[in-house]
């Protein structure tokens, strides 16, 4: 890794259990600013927890820097107010208000001004969603919904998000307008982004950096030139399936 690139996230040796065993054993990886960086693995492999952790959603051992400060002892709210926003898997708008009415939740505590410049920035990324402003969010299909959370997400200005498996449940025509979009949205606003996907290929469009998960632990890391590698597919392959035992090492392509 580029340890001069400015790395707005660093996590240190960041455990998690919520139980009797650890589902997260001591991961640490870092976001470089103005970059979108990706956790891949199977199911249940520990990528929403870590992710999870990282919005301080979940308490966790070890240590989460953002922007050089250790927030690792701060509230989910907290660490909302400086900037890490977290869009859950499932996307979790609220059906009964409008698109409008959730996108305004986005940015409550923004005066008027700055929430009129965002929505305006939103729309213009999301013009399916721009039509539907009156809507009640949950007549929306799955993949403006999608969009919706991703466009409250940004109403609130965020230094680094947090995106859950922004495919989930999505045909694959509406995933790749959602990754299209969020390719633009990193080219025009600089986005920091640390997202979870189970496809590797969808996430290696995006993703200057990736992490596979297996059973908790990083089982692999690919750059930018290895995820768009077919040796680095199968690298990242290898790693889901566990064929190579790499475990607890970073895997540098
Ligand atoms: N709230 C919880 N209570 C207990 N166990 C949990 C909880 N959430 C997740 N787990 C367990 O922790 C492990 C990691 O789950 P996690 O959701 O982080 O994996 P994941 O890689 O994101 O998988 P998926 O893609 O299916 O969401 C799994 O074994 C899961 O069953």
């Amino acid at each position: 890794m580029n340890e001069r690139a400015r790395q707005l996230l660093r996590v240190d040796g960041l455990t998690l259990r919520y139980g009797a065993g650890p589902v997260v054993h001591g991961i640490s990886l870092g976001v470089e600013q103005g970059t979108v960086a990706a956790l891949l693995g199977a199911n249940g492999a520990g990528k929403s927890s870590t992710l999870r952790a990282i919005a301080g959603l979940e308490p966790a051992q070890g240590r989460v820097l953002f922007d050089g400060r250790d927030v690792s002892g701060w509230s989910a709210a907290r660490r909302f107010r400086l900037g890490i926003v977290y869009v859950p898997e499932g996307r979790a708008i609220v059906a009964d208000l409008t698109v409008a009415e959730n996108l305004i939740l986005g940015s409550y505590y923004e005066d008027a001004r700055t929430r009129g410049r965002r929505r305006e920035m939103v729309l213009e990324f999301f013009p399916e969603i721009a039509n539907r402003l009156k809507s009640p969010a949950g007549l929306l299909s799955g993949g403006e919904q999608q969009m919706l959370a991703i466009g409250r997400a940004l109403m609130a200005g965020p230094r680094l998000l947090l995106l859950d498996e922004p495919s989930l449940g999505l045909a694959p025509l509406l995933v790749a307008r959602v990754y299209e979009r969020l390719a633009a949205i990193q080219k025009d606003q600089n986005l920091t982004a640390l997202l979870v996907e189970q496809s590797f290929h969808v996430a290696a469009r995006l993703a200057a950096r990736a992490w596979v998960l297996r059973h908790g632990h990083v089982a692999g890391e690919l750059d930018a030139e290895a995820l768009r590698s077919r040796e680095g597919r199968q690298r990242a392959i290898d790693a889901y399936l566990g064929a190579r035992q790499e475990t607890g090492h970073a895997v540098h392509a």
